[in-house]
């Protein structure tokens, strides 16, 4: 290969990662395998720059713009920021910057959170737009999604300026991001891998209503804009904070390197206090003067340079792999480890995923490994200290049987993990799925826990859902730590669930991939569970966002004679098994097929209770107008450019009044 050929293959493939990062939000190699790419790239273009390209990864800001929404072109660039890692290359920083700046310079530390870059627009202290960062000169119109998160402000507080573009980073904090994780796995779905990308996928989602039930987060660190009259990034920070944004108070001034690098030693440890990831700080020359002298390059401000801390790492021994059977019967393998410190915790267990992982590692027991904490909050296993590897070392054979009842596992084709298929047979199947059926956001049954469950199941009371409704107050009370008191809120509670909606129900069951949303569309659509259970897949895909993998799921839980003895006996028990006859009453199809986008200010009813007359008329409602919308219901103050986009596509416009005869 010739230097041009490998510059440019390096470029090709940067740019496949860049793709896979940013639109996918799936990416395929560490963030530190690909900052080694790309700074190998950067040491080659720049020895032979006769081959430099405009379009190279290097001159670029990495994302772009999708399909899916609205685009919108910056008015103010966006860029990214350059990179060091090391005590000299700020220094080297700061020796460029003196060549360019007379007198001293002052800087802000600010810690650089790990989210999505967003741009927010306010007129009139109005939120306006929210866009993307995309390639830095155009990106997403993802406002509907923005306004969703409560911390970013609709309408701002004091003396702010008419016209302004505020930026910052969306961040999912871990709390959230370990609940959804918790969901996921309970549905039996792959949990999502880390905070960052997460976020940036649930910005980018179709459904505001589904972005709305993600905790996400907006920090904001930059004023842009003209006539602002602001004269340094402190004061910007402080002046955001005052209209009303979410503004980090973390940020410290600081008049020279040395003092830079005590705020990054101190957050380097801190940081993992904070309820949110960061990955690295950011400095910034404090002036705005400076920074307008110092101008930006093809990609990145002069003015700033990011620090980035270290992802932490320590080798530890891998004492013995395990495997652990969850509720839907997913295996999963987990690495147990000589105890180790680890940014901040002990950890003493690193996940391996599954056997694909294991087997392209390499990792087996008795191995020397590197564990570590980077955007995953679960620590993993990054590589294998061959060189202290025992003389007497096997490969890893992956588990042939399930640990629990020694039933042969089982892997489908398309997916990674292997399955235990004893549903009925296997314990922490048994136990999981009632917990699930017990659980808050199912029949939240008061008086029952988690380990109870498992004191029942073992004690042989009862071996699924439906034999709940049998217990009595004499079964339980011979239990551990079970008083007269106890036993009877415990039977009382279940009692209670027999109210509980029928689309909580549904989800109880726990069908895998049926989570609360799937449940509560295939309950409103179906209306009972004998409708449901005639369907064929084929009729559930055409129920809105059900797909192919969801239909073949509940086909396949009604097509076993098991499944559908315990439904028959949770009805029998007076289980809820049809949605109430009240919302029965108030639903119809007649808007089914249609899909509707909703803009401005209603007066009979409000935007929401729109929203869910469309969804609970058969309709669908979509965020933005394309090809598929059949109706606009457009109140006061709809968006010109919805408008135009409408007039464009030929949707027809309806009045609030004109929508409201359509129902019968
Ligand atoms: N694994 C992969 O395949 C892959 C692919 C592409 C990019 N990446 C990773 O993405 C990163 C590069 O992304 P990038 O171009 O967005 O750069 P970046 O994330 O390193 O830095 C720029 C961004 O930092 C954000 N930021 C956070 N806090 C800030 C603050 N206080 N002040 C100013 N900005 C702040 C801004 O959104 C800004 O756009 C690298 O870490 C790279 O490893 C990974
Ligand atoms: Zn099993």
């Amino acid at each position: 290969m010739t230097i041009q050929e490998q510059i440019e293959a390096i470029r090709e493939e940067l740019r496949q990662h860049n793709y896979a990062y940013y639109v996918m939000d799936n990416p395929t190699i560490s963030d530190f395998e690909f900052d080694a790419k790309l700074k190998q790239l950067q040491a080659l273009e720049s020895k032979h720059p006769e081959f430099f390209n405009p379009t190279s990864p290097t001159n670029r800001v990495g994302g772009e713009i999708t399909k899916n929404f609205e685009t919108v072109v910056h008015e103010h660039r966006m860029y990214s920021l350059d990179n060091s890692y090391s005590k000299e290359d700020l220094l080297d920083w700061e020796t460029r910057l003196k060549k360019a700046i007379d007198g001293p310079i002052e800087y802000t530390c600010e810690l650089k959170y790990d989210g999505a870059s967003i741009s927010i627009t306010y007129l009139n202290g109005k939120l306006h737009k929210a866009v993307t960062r995309g390639d830095g000169f155009q990106g997403d119109d993802v406002t509907a999604n923005v306004k969703t998160i409560k911390s970013v402000p609709l309408q701002l507080r004091g003396n702010y300026p008419e016209k302004f573009d505020i930026r910052g980073e969306i961040v999912l904090p871990f709390d959230g991001f370990i609940k959804l994780n918790e969901a996921r796995v309970a549905q039996g779905e792959e949990p999502y891998r880390n905070p960052r990308n997460t976020a940036s996928g649930t910005l980018k989602l179709q459904d505001s209503a589904e972005v709305a039930k993600r905790p996400l987060e907006c920090l904001l660190y930059n004023l842009t804009g003209q006539n602002l009259n602001i004269q340094t990034q402190m004061e910007s920070l402080n002046k955001a904070r005052e209209w009303g944004f979410k503004v980090p108070e973390i940020a410290k001034k600081a008049s020279n390197i040395a003092q830079v690098l005590d705020f990054i030693a101190y957050w380097d440890t801190h940081r993992h206090q904070l309820p949110y990831e960061t990955d690295g700080v950011v400095i910034k020359v404090n002036s705005l003067q400076h920074q307008e002298e110092l101008g930006y390059t093809a990609k990145a401000p002069r003015w700033a340079i990011a620090y980035k801390f270290k992802a932490e790492q320590v080798a530890t021994r891998l004492n013995k792999i395990t495997y652990q059977v969850g509720r839907t019967g997913a295996i999963t393998p987990v690495a147990n480890l000589q105890p180790v410190e680890l940014a901040g915790t002990t950890v003493k267990r690193a996940s391996l995923h599954n056997a694909d992982q294991i087997e392209k590692l390499d990792i087996r027991e008795g191995d020397v490994v590197f564990v570590e904490k980077g955007g995953e909050i679960i620590p993993k296993i990054i590589a294998v200290d061959v060189t202290q590897r025992p003389q007497n070392s096997k490969p890893t054979v992956y588990a042939t049987h399930c640990p629990e009842c020694q039933t042969p596992l089982v892997r489908k084709e398309s997916e990674a993990q292997h399955y235990c298929p004893n549903d009925t047979g296997c314990n922490p199947q048994i136990i999981g799925r009632i917990q699930h059926f017990i659980s808050r956001k199912a029949m939240d049954i008061e008086g029952l826990g988690g380990e109870t469950v498992a004191l029942l199941v073992n004690a042989g009371l009862i071996s699924n859902y439906s034999d709940l409704y049998e217990l009595t107050i004499a079964d339980v009370l011979p239990l551990e730590r079970m008083a007269q008191k106890s036993a009877e809120n415990l039977i009382n509670g279940i009692e209670a669930s027999k109210h509980i909606p029928f689309e909580r129900v549904l989800f109880a069951l726990g069908i895998r991939y049926v989570g609360e949303t799937v449940a509560k569309k295939l309950a409103n659509h179906f209306k009972s569970i004998t409708a449901l259970k005639k369907a064929s897949v084929e009729e559930l895909m055409a129920v809105d966002e059900i797909g192919n993998r969801i239909a073949e799921s509940v086909t396949s839980f009604f097509a076993e004679d098991i499944n559908n003895n315990i439904v028959e006996r949770l009805s029998t028990f007076g289980v809820q098994m049809e949605i109430s006859a009240e919302k029965r009453a108030n639903q119809t199809n007649v808007l089914a097929g249609q899909s509707f986008v909703v803009s401005g200010v209603f007066y009979k009813v409000t935007r929401n209770e729109l929203k869910t007359l469309i969804e609970n008329n058969g309709g669908k409602v979509a965020s933005s107008i394309s090809s598929k919308t059949n109706f606009v219901v457009a109140g006061d103050k709809m968006g010109p450019s919805k408008k135009e986009k409408a007039q464009q596509l030929q949707v027809p416009i309806l009045t609030e009044d004109d929508f409201l005869k359509m129902l019968p």
